[in-house]
């Protein structure tokens, strides 16, 4: 029995959204891996199209994590302020090179107090999107103490970073310079107005898919016994690789 929800037809990608600026992105190739596109083609993804990929969204106290996930969900805005006490989420199914996907987005307590139920919920996430408001220098500046503690619960090596100003306005010259240092993709979105945010979370979709099935091909390659491991380095990511006998397109 199938308990998810069909895939909406406006959640199907076939092409790897770009990223929004080149100076500030996990990576600037054109279409997805490779071998990504070549084990969908062949549907050698092992589990990707059955797991959960686990997304947190973090940032201080009424920046926007709420709205932005709200416009992606439901296609709302609510311009009054109510806290999110501890943690909420919401689910999204993407269909990537004809692979179901799904994606969890968690949306946390920005607010002090209710910080330390939020963190409890940050373990085993594949993906941080950092939000803060370009109106507010101090969360810009906050964005590096949400990372060091969203990173206590997550492997640093294993996780895509995504630092988002949820409402434009100025200062976006400091937010790209953050952005590099901690190496995380920019996205400037509006809730408000809805730009750019459809393109974002396809981003972050098209990036984690591509990452859960490189893991995969990984991991079984690595189970065949005779297999040569290689590494190789492809932009800033690194691949490990079984160089066995693989068809044109996986080379
Ligand atoms: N103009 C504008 N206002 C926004 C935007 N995004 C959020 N807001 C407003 O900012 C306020 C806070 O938004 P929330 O999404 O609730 O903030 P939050 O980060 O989830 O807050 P916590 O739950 O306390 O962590 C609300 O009054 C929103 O209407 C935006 O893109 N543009």
């Amino acid at each position: 029995m199938n308990i998810l929800a069909p895939v909406r037809r406006d959640r199907v990608l076939a092409e790897l959204p770009q990223c929004l600026r080149k100076e500030a992105a996990l990576h600037v190739r054109k279409d997805f891996h490779p071998r990504v596109t070549c084990a969908c083609q062949e549907h050698r993804t092992g589990t990707v199209g059955f797991k959960i990929s686990k997304v947190i969204v973090v940032g201080d106290l009424s920046v926007g994590k709420t709205c932005l996930i709200n416009r992606f969900c439901k296609d709302t805005f609510d311009k009054n302020y109510k806290a999110t006490i501890g943690v909420d989420f919401e689910m999204e199914r993407f269909e990537v090179l004809g692979i179901p996907f799904s994606l969890q987005l968690w949306d946390t307590a920005g607010q002090e107090r209710f910080k330390c139920i939020a963190s409890t919920y940050y373990r085993g996430a594949q993906a941080i999107i950092i939000v803060f408001n370009l109106n507010a220098v101090a969360s810009l500046e906050h964005t590096k103490q949400w990372l060091a503690d969203a990173l206590k619960e997550n492997d640093p090596s294993n996780v895509l970073l995504f630092l988002t100003p949820a409402q434009y306005a100025l200062m976006e010259k400091d937010a790209l310079k953050v952005a590099q240092e901690i190496k995380a993709e920019y996205w400037a979105v509006s809730s408000l107005t809805g730009e750019n945010v459809r393109e974002f979370f396809f981003r972050v979709a098209a990036l984690t898919f591509e990452a859960n099935v490189l893991a995969e091909l990984e991991k079984s390659g690595a189970r065949r016994i005779g297999d040569v491991v290689s590494i190789d380095s492809d932009d800033s990511n690194l691949y490990l690789t079984a160089s066995k006998k693989k068809p044109a397109c996986c080379r």
